[in-house]
């Protein structure tokens, strides 16, 4: 299947506004993977992909989620987490992408995780700075983008760890281990660079 017609196919799933934002994370995916030598092509491939199934109706999501098995303890968690896990398996069965580091990108993309690939990365960090993005301490994050995807991540973890915290909802623990993760990966190339490389 080639590019242009996994376009029309995103677009079919979502309203014009997803769509818009769908734009947004490919245009931002691939300035990121130019920034940091990521891989561009599968930036714009995942990007493009990452939303696949946000807006599917919860019932469908979850019947998908139980059958294949995806991962049952997101059940408990914010709905907002499962079209992840499903658009990665959506993307294989209906338009046969194997690639499991594009996969993966998809799958965590909401969440973050532990040992994030350079591509989960610029995904999930493109999806919280687009340029359509408007919440509290988004410029903050674009800044901290201009220099280093792992501090721009770490908050924008914080900023979900904290709504979820004032909304007193549960947070699903792949940020916690991804921010904390992340945090220590900044902490070992600051000490390489405190001993001269
Ligand atoms: N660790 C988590 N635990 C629980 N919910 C989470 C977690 N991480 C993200 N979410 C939920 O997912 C939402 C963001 O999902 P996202 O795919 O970025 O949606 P959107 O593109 O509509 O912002 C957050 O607002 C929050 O509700």
């Amino acid at each position: 299947m080639n590019l242009e017609s996994l376009r029309e196919a995103t677009r079919k799933q979502m309203p014009d506004k997803r769509w818009k934002h769908t734009l947004g994370v490919v245009e931002t995916a691939i300035k990121l993977a130019k920034r940091f030598d990521g891989d561009p092509v599968k930036s714009e491939l995942a990007a493009l992909l990452h939303d696949y199934s946000k807006a599917w109706a919860i019932d469908r999501m979850e019947a998908i989620i139980r059958e294949q098995r995806l991962s049952m303890d997101l059940l408990v968690y914010d709905k907002e987490l499962w079209h992840a896990h499903v658009g990665a398996w959506a993307v294989q069965d209906e338009h046969g992408i194997t690639d499991e580091e594009v996969l993966d990108a998809i799958r965590y993309h909401t969440s973050g995780r532990e040992n994030m690939t350079k591509l989960d990365k610029i995904v999930c960090l493109a999806d919280y700075i687009e340029p359509g993005r408007d919440y509290p301490g988004v410029s903050k994050i674009r800044e901290l983008a201009k220099h280093s995807v792992e501090e721009a991540l770490i908050a924008a973890f914080d900023s979900t760890i904290e709504v979820l915290i004032e909304r007193g909802k549960r947070i699903f623990p792949l940020t916690v281990l991804a921010r904390n993760d992340l945090i220590g990966q900044l902490k070992q190339s600051n000490n390489k660079i405190a001993n001269g490389g």
